[in-house]
């Protein structure tokens, strides 16, 4: 295990880069070289005070409502570190400036730097009417891992009783609660408010979640994914289609890194979807049991496939240095939990209260939003959920939803937005929502769609070319091999008509001309995607999309050689996970029980689950995806 590292910037240039909002060259940037020293707060002139408010505003918002301030440290290279008497004056002065702003300010942690103390202190906007920063993470890990326990416990606020006791809040199906078993992609929320503290309150066993909405600084949503390999095509849908922030790959303790364990962290890797680890049942696990754990765990984190920089948080500081560091991909903080007695569970929600979101966006883009779920909702009409991608859409905006079958895009009016069952007036880049359209039937309308500014004036595509890697196949892959892609919202079974190889094996790389073979879909080079069928599975990036002219092929160009993207840069874990590569949006009111169904399920409740209803074989709800290492006959569409 690597030892802490204090990687927490001290230096000018760290502060900077960790700090500094990113530069617009458009926009005239402000001189702060009179505040450069890390006296500046000390007793400011009324221009530097002007400087300081300029500087602390422009950080809030680079963090989207928040940013971490130290106290003592210059951005001129000189000792950091000041006397007591100074700073005490200067922590007053960014109390003021804090104030000023409408945020509050909270000391993190003090350090002794060369010359005296400094501070860290997080300094949050407070509750904004209809505002909040969103974080979401994508909760992984194998079965009976304690993944549902563990939210149970975090939103509710009362520990497990070992038995299941915890978990019985989050299941929504009939069938979960018989089995104990998580089979679909559920949601839940913990605020904070902008002193860092939880700010759920249940009430007869409940969540209210507009009361937790209304009360935070920033709601971190969980996405909670099934453990069990049976729903894996509903775990990777919750990975690509919910846009998260972050992974918590959950381990039990006890029964180690096994199941779908690394297979998951295949994923989050796949996708650069940074992680972090919660191993569990520490209470219930022999110190040589979990030490067991503990060193293969770090094993596979650090191995050439992973690359991770694993970091045992077991103090406060560490919760800081590693959450203040978490942005970069390879840091991975490995915390040790109980659901039963609570322990270091104060660790993980100060981690959880002071992640970031990782989503760089300008609201001056024009708008994408990706569709991951709809209902039909008695009263309000069609309602479909999703993430923002770009931009803002506000309330009455008309965008172009689509592609339908034939490719095409409709322009439909948003009538209500909701973020976390919430009314708002309009939603930004990296924000979930759900919107009520109008003059439209569900039954129009998947997921994989998306809704986009007219801007853009979207097109389809049936065919698009992918750089991918094979992570795992028993045997090869060639041309007209069928698998499932997942690429944002999109699941869709694809063919592949055309590779840069005669035939790929676990480990090769090839560019590859597939074809989507039910309707076309709206896809942007960049995108990263899964390919997968059982437990084969491919990683990669789109690379270009043929727009879709009516439902005629498109001449398909013979591939050249292209240059490959690094097994590292593809995220792959190919030798340490030879497994394969499978919602409910929470801020649809159906999850407030009010009788809105879900197609041909009919869910109801107070938290929101979607995926594999459970009740449908396995066979049906996988779609037409076939391991076709003959040639079949591709579908004219
Ligand atoms: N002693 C002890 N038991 C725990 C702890 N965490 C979870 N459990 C128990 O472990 C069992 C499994 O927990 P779940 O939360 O259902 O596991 P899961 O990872 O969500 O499983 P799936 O939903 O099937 O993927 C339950 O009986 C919990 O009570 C813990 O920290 N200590």
């Amino acid at each position: 295990m690597a030892s802490v590292v204090d990687q927490t910037p001290t230096t000018a240039e760290n502060t900077s880069n960790l700090l500094s909002p990113k530069k617009d060259p458009a926009i005239p940037t402000v001189d702060y070289s009179s505040i450069r020293a890390k006296t500046s707060l000390v007793s400011p002139t009324s221009e530097q005070y002007d400087l300081l408010q300029c500087k602390l505003k422009e950080r809030i918002e680079n963090g989207r409502g928040e940013t971490i301030f130290e106290v003592g440290v210059g951005e001129d290279g000189g000792e950091s570190g000041l006397s007591p008497d100074e700073y005490d004056a200067a922590v007053a002065t960014l109390q003021s400036l804090a104030s000023t702003l409408d945020a509050d300010c909270v000391l993190l942690r003090n350090k002794k730097g060369e010359e005296g103390i400094t501070g860290q202190y997080l300094v949050r906007k407070r509750v904004i009417e209809q505002d909040f920063l969103e974080i979401r993470v994508a909760v992984v890990g194998n079965v009976d891992a304690g993944k549902s326990t563990l939210l149970g416990v975090l939103t509710h606020g009362e520990l497990d009783n070992g038995r299941g006791h915890a978990r019985q809040k989050l299941f929504r199906h009939k069938h979960e609660m018989e089995s104990g078993r998580t089979s679909s992609v559920g949601n839940d929320i913990l605020g904070f408010d902008s002193l860092g503290n939880v700010v759920n309150k249940p009430e007869h066993g409940s969540l209210d979640w507009v009361k937790i909405c209304e009360r935070s600084s920033k709601v971190i949503t969980f996405i909670d994914l099934a453990g069990h390999e049976r729903y894996l095509k509903t775990t990777v849908f919750g990975m690509t289609g919910h846009a998260p922030d972050f992974g918590m790959l959950m381990v039990g303790a006890n029964a180690g890194i096994i199941g779908m364990t690394k297979e998951h962290l295949g994923l989050a890797l796949a996708l650069s979807v940074p992680v972090f680890v919660v191993v569990t049942k520490i209470d219930m696990c022999p110190p040589n049991v979990l030490q067991d754990t503990l060193r293969l765990l770090t094993r596979v984190l650090k191995s050439p496939g992973c690359r991770k920089v694993p970091i045992m948080v077991k103090t406060k500081d560490e919760v800081i240095i590693s959450a203040t560091n978490f942005v970069s991909e390879r840091l991975c903080p490995i915390f040790q939990v109980s659901n039963v007695n609570g322990e270091n569970l104060d660790l993980l929600k100060m981690f959880l209260n002071l992640l970031t979101t990782r989503m760089t966006c300008q609201d001056s883009e024009p708008a994408e939003f990706q569709i991951d779920d709809t209902y039909s909702v008695p009263g309000v009409g069609t309602v479909v959920s999703g993430t923002t991608l770009k931009g803002v859409i506000r309330l009455n905006d008309t965008l172009m939803l689509g592609p339908d079958p034939v490719g095409q895009f409709i322009p439909i009016a948003v009538k209500s937005i909701h973020r976390k069952r919430m009314a708002v007036r309009q939603v930004s880049a990296s924000q979930t929502a759900s919107f009520a359209l109008k003059k439209i039937k569900r039954s129009q309308i998947r997921k994989g769609m998306v809704m986009v500014s007219p801007a853009l004036n979207p097109s389809a595509c049936w065919e698009f070319e992918g750089e991918i890697l094979v992570l795992h196949h028993p045997t090869t892959i060639s041309s007209r091999y069928q698998a499932m892609v997942h690429c944002g919202s999109i699941r869709q079974t694809a063919s592949i008509l055309s590779m840069s190889e005669e035939c790929l094996r676990t480990g090769d790389k090839a560019v590859v001309h597939f074809r989507f073979i039910k309707h076309p879909e709206y896809l942007k080079p960049g995108q990263r995607l899964v390919f997968r069928e059982g437990r084969t599975k491919a990683v990669g990036n789109v690379l270009r999309v043929f727009p879709s002219v009516g439902s005629k092929l498109s001449t398909s160009v013979p591939l050249k050689q292209h240059k490959m993207l690094s097994s590292h840069q593809q995220g792959s874990i190919e030798h340490e996970v030879e497994g394969s590569a499978a919602d409910k949006r929470e801020n649809t009111p159906q999850r407030t029980g009010q009788g809105c169904t879900k197609r041909g399920r009919g869910r109801r409740g107070g938290r929101g689950r979607s995926g594999q209803g459970g009740g449908k074989p396995l066979a049906e709800q996988n779609q037409p995806a076939r391991t076709v290492l003959t040639p079949t006959k591709i579908p004219s569409n």
